[in-house]
């Protein structure tokens, strides 16, 4: 079988990814293990780091953005050993023992990161924090995370009258709250239910959509008072209980295998095998896509691995068609929409992805780069305020087109590529590795085994 040419060139400022499928097409086969889930990643690294005594981590991610959460955690006294060992070990300062830094912390390019760290901060006395990231995140909106933050009694600055970062925090007592939050948001729920831990009385989150729940179900395992009603989409903490280290497994990250699932469902002849891969009904928002979309996947060897449920999935080509991408569903994929949007290029009919206004303020504005670059590529994509519609079935052309630095749009666009006709040149495509460092290597070797 003749095999995609995948080539690397690093340049002073940029790393540039070429693909180019051989003319008689491509094949993809085998079985791919996806690294550690981000979401759970973070999770895990800042709970172990305010718990009192030690939490493991297996199968953390050691993409760029947990490396920023470990790097904040430790300044502010957590003790984490090197990331890149097979378990990584927390030893935590115990609930309301964060230490003051003696520097700026930074989040890098991670919004988790610092909308998490900021309920931390904010509730914790006697301290001061100083805040920022990369010059996306310090262009992201974060007055979703302090106005409510403010009204539990936080005291915060920052550009903007506080809606940007850099952003100053004085930790304070601070009181609980009931918060309707405006937006289906897993890190404007965890931040304030972080807050909430050290808060006086009860703090209650209600979501217009439910989120990932990733962080009810660890502070759940690390002995915090929480409650949780899924189906009201409300969930509430109460102040004061310690927290106790525990062990963690972290599945693989379904957001990375969406790429391998939509790769075999659009490059014919294809059947991949994605292992270990972390199927929380919160997240599984493009596994329904898919099967709206026809794809062929089957679930096999499910299980539960440390409170997350956990399957491997199988996945072969078939031919796909449009749906439309709108409503609840939109948070449950809402990292897998430009994925998603790569699947409705070579679906028949045209696909409307409609509620998905929040991709705009991720690591790009997402709607407009993936309608931008599809483009390029000779997709018929049209821009709507709140999604994008796409005319699927055309073929596309290989295209010089560019990540924006942002790590999703990188990897859907060399997915893209691989059923594109020529070669397609990939710019700034090391944003990958804030979630995904080994997606170049997987993908040679996925492409080398057709
Ligand atoms: O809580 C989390 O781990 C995340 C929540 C989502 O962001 P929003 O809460 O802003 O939707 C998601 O896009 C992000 O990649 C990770
Ligand atoms: C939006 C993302 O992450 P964050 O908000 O943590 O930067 C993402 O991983 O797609």
């Amino acid at each position: 079988m003749p095999t995609a040419i995948v080539t690397v060139n690093n340049t002073e400022s940029e790393q540039q990814l070429q693909v180019e499928p051989p003319a008689a097409g491509l094949a993809l086969q085998g079985r791919i293990c996806v690294p550690g889930d981000k979401s759970i990643s973070h999770r895990a690294l800042m709970l172990g780091a305010i718990a009192s005594g030690e939490t493991t981590i297996e199968g953390l991610l050691l993409g760029e953005d947990p490396r920023s959460t470990a790097r904040c955690f430790r300044a502010l006294g957590a003790e984490i050993s090197e990331l890149d060992e097979k378990t990584v070990t927390v030893r935590g300062v115990g609930i309301g023992r964060l230490q003051e830094p003696l520097d700026v912390l930074d989040a890098g390019n991670s919004g988790t990161t610092l909308r998490l760290m900021l309920g931390l901060l904010a509730s914790q006395p006697e301290c001061f924090f100083a805040v920022t990231g990369d010059k996306s995140l310090r262009s992201r909106p974060m007055s979703r995370v302090v106005e409510p933050l403010m009204q539990m009694g936080a005291q915060i600055w920052g550009r903007r009258d506080g809606s940007l970062a850099p952003l100053a925090v004085r930790g304070t007592r601070l009181r609980g709250i009931e918060y309707r939050s405006p937006i289906a948001s897993a890190q404007v729920k965890s931040c304030i239910l972080l807050a909430g831990l050290m808060a006086q009385g009860r703090t209650t989150v209600v979501e217009p959509a439910l989120s990932r729940d990733h962080s009810e179900r660890m502070l759940a395992a690390f002995g915090a008072d929480i409650q949780a009603d899924p189906e009201a989409k409300r969930v509430s903490v109460v102040g004061g209980s310690d927290l106790k280290g525990t062990s963690v497994v972290v599945p693989g990250d379904i957001s990375s295998a969406a790429f391998w699932l939509v790769a075999a469902a659009i490059v014919p002849g294809s059947e991949l095998v994605v292992e270990n891969v972390g199927v929380n009904p919160t997240r599984t928002g493009v596994l329904d896509v898919l099967a709206l979309m026809n794809a062929d996947i089957h679930w096999e060897n499910q299980r539960t691995i440390a409170g997350e449920p956990v399957a491997d999935l199988r996945v072969r080509h078939t031919k796909l068609n449009s749906c439309e991408i709108a409503g609840d569903i939109v948070p449950r994929a809402i990292d897998e929409i430009p994925i998603l949007a790569v699947a409705a290029a070579f679906a028949s009919g045209t696909t409307v992805i409609r509620d998905a206004q929040e991709l705009r303020v991720k690591e790009s504005d997402r709607l407009a780069v993936m309608a931008q670059m599809l483009a390029k590529m000779g997709a018929r994509v049209t821009e709507r305020p709140d999604g994008l519609e796409i005319v699927g079935g055309s073929p596309l052309q290989g295209a010089d087109v560019d990540s924006h630095d942002d790590h999703r749009i990188a990897m859907s666009l060399a997915i893209a590529a691989l059923n594109a006709r020529g070669k397609t040149t990939i710019h700034h495509a090391q944003a990958a590795a804030i979630s995904y460092p080994t997606f170049v290597s997987t993908l040679k070797s996925a492409c080398d085994r057709s």
